[in-house]
């Protein structure tokens, strides 16, 4: 059994190494001991790159990578190749300036919008019904409440968004002109988030909501990482808001509003709703779950600073919305048995991502008493310390989708994205930066993931290893 750390990385590592080093000089053994040093500069290093070059980096290169999408979608017709011809034709940081400097001041109608739709969503947060649910128990021993409303809010939302589309049609006012104004709603949400982030930072510092805070002594992690697991601002969940009410209903929107552009350009085209119908049904499912995901380790593990909050209001409305947006100029028609072949195989994808997240949900909440796959499952009773000494009970399963792999529901996640990005074919990579992005992620996510249970779990964590051998792939890794 061991204690649970509060997800900041490589906790407790320099321990290990210290005592290794020591060890090695103990027995006055040459050779141990220069392997020893060498495990100890490694550590070094990757702490190094871990909490202070790696989110260097991403503070960095995100944000222009945003703007570089926005700029190749509608500057380089969905080509990085001839985004590439414009880096080598000037200097590097002379083309990324050229880039800024051509995405538009937000406009008053932009920021308007923006912040009416904050004051919705805020709103409805506390105006529509839903049970109370309660997150998993923290590292400090807290159990944060929510309301689970998200269902209820997607569909609202849609429901006002497809009334006022058609009821404003007659008028000429379309909800287009969002897909004009990308640069704008852009550059609005990066600057806002920015400061958003610090403002947490500061939050977190001088009046944070809960006793899971602190600081990690490093100011670039702190603004990187957070310093709150789940802080609050006059009642309002902040992360619930960043991730559930804003970044996934812009998504949501988002990609309605490219299908009314694609409609307004081309008519009905296929590719475009094959896209849009497999994303829209993906995001009515989250918020089917949300009370689930809320047990997931964005929430319970993730603190609020700029890798969740920033990348829910900037990096989800632009790159996880890349797609559509990339088909509103590229429509393709796919035809009928192709566009069938990839709803039915997204959709199955879905089915099964869904039924994995509710498997390890059910047998949590049954304790071990219900049926996977029409069986007992097979589980494993865990114990883990707070890391206020208290002890824990859990179960980890291994059987059903948790018993072909440990993260066997990362594949249907990213076979539904390879599905809704086939229909822009093959002529530019650009449609495919999100599959990548995802299989990254999710690469990253599952060892985190496994660092986490490993140090939580300990020999639990083991034996459910034994049991299933394979990370992510049956029979291959
Ligand atoms: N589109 C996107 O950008 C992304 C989508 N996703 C999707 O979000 C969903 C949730 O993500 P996911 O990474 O799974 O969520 P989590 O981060 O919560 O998953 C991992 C956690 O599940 C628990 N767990 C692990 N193995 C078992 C087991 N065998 N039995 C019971 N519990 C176990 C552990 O937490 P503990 O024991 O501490 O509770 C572990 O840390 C998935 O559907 C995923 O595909 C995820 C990332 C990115
Ligand atoms: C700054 C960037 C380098 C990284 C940004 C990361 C975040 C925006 C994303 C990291 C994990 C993502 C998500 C996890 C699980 C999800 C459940 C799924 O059903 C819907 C999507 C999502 C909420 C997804 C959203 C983006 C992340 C938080």
């Amino acid at each position: 059994m061991t204690k649970q750390r509060n997800g900041v990385a490589n906790g407790g590592k320099s321990d290990d190494t210290l005592s290794m080093v020591h060890e090695a000089s103990k027995r006055g053994d040459d050779r141990s001991i220069y392997k020893t040093n060498l495990v100890a500069v490694i550590n070094i290093l990757k702490r190094m790159v871990n909490n202070i070059l790696g989110p260097l980096a991403i503070l960095l290169i995100f944000p222009n990578f945003m703007i570089l999408i926005w700029y190749t979608i509608f500057h380089c017709n969905g080509s990085y190749l001839k985004l590439l011809y414009l880096v080598a034709d000037k200097s590097n940081w002379s083309s990324l300036i050229h880039v800024w400097s051509l995405a538009g001041y937000p406009s008053p109608v932009i920021v308007w919008s923006l912040i009416l739709y904050c004051a919705y969503a805020l709103a409805m947060m506390k105006l529509l019904p839903g049970k109370k649910v309660f997150g998993p128990i923290t590292p400090k021993g807290n159990i944060p409440e929510y309301k689970d409303n998200g269902f209820l809010f997607f569909f609202l939302t849609m429901g006002i968004f497809w009334t006022l589309t058609l009821i404003l049609r007659p008028f000429g006012i379309s909800p287009s002109i969002y897909y004009d104004k990308l640069d704008e709603i852009f550059v609005a949400l990066n600057r806002f988030s920015i400061i958003f982030c610090v403002f947490l930072y500061l939050k977190g510092k001088l009046a944070p909501s809960s006793t899971d805070s602190g600081s990690s002594g490093n100011i670039i992690f702190d603004y990187y990482w957070g310093m709150e697991l789940y802080p609050r601002i006059f009642g309002f969940d902040v992360k619930v808001f960043t991730n559930c009410r804003f970044g996934l209903m812009i998504w949501a929107l988002m990609v309605c509003i490219h299908a009314v552009k694609s409609y307004e350009l081309h008519g009905f085209v296929d590719s475009m709703f094959v896209s849009a119908l497999l994303q829209i049904v993906y995001l009515a499912k989250f918020y089917w779950w949300e009370a689930g995901y809320l047990c997931t380790m964005d929430i319970m593990v993730d603190r609020a600073g700029f890798y969740i909050c920033w990348g829910c209001l900037v990096a989800v409305p632009v790159l996880y919305t890349s797609v559509t947006c990339y088909l509103v100029t590229h429509p393709v028609h796919l035809g009928l048995a192709v566009s069938a072949s990839l709803i039915f195989i997204g959709l199955l994808s879905i089915y099964i991502n869904y039924e994995a997240d509710a498997q390890k949900q059910k047998v949590r909440k049954t304790n071990g008493d219900c049926l996977i796959w029409g069986k007992t499952p097979d589980i494993i009773r865990a114990k883990y310390q707070l890391e206020n000494g208290g002890i824990k009970d859990s179960i980890l399963l291994a059987s059903g989708w948790w018993g072909m792999s440990r993260h066997f529901h990362y594949i249907p996640e990213i076979m539904l994205a390879l599905m809704w990005t086939l229909p822009a074919l093959f002529e530019n990579l650009m449609p495919y930066s999100y599959v990548i992005y995802l299989t990254l992620v999710l690469m990253h996510r599952s060892s985190r993931s496994e660092d986490k249970c490993r140090s939580k779990y300990g020999h639990f964590w083991s034996q459910y290893c034994n049991k299933v051998p394979y990370r992510i792939i049956p029979y291959f890794i």
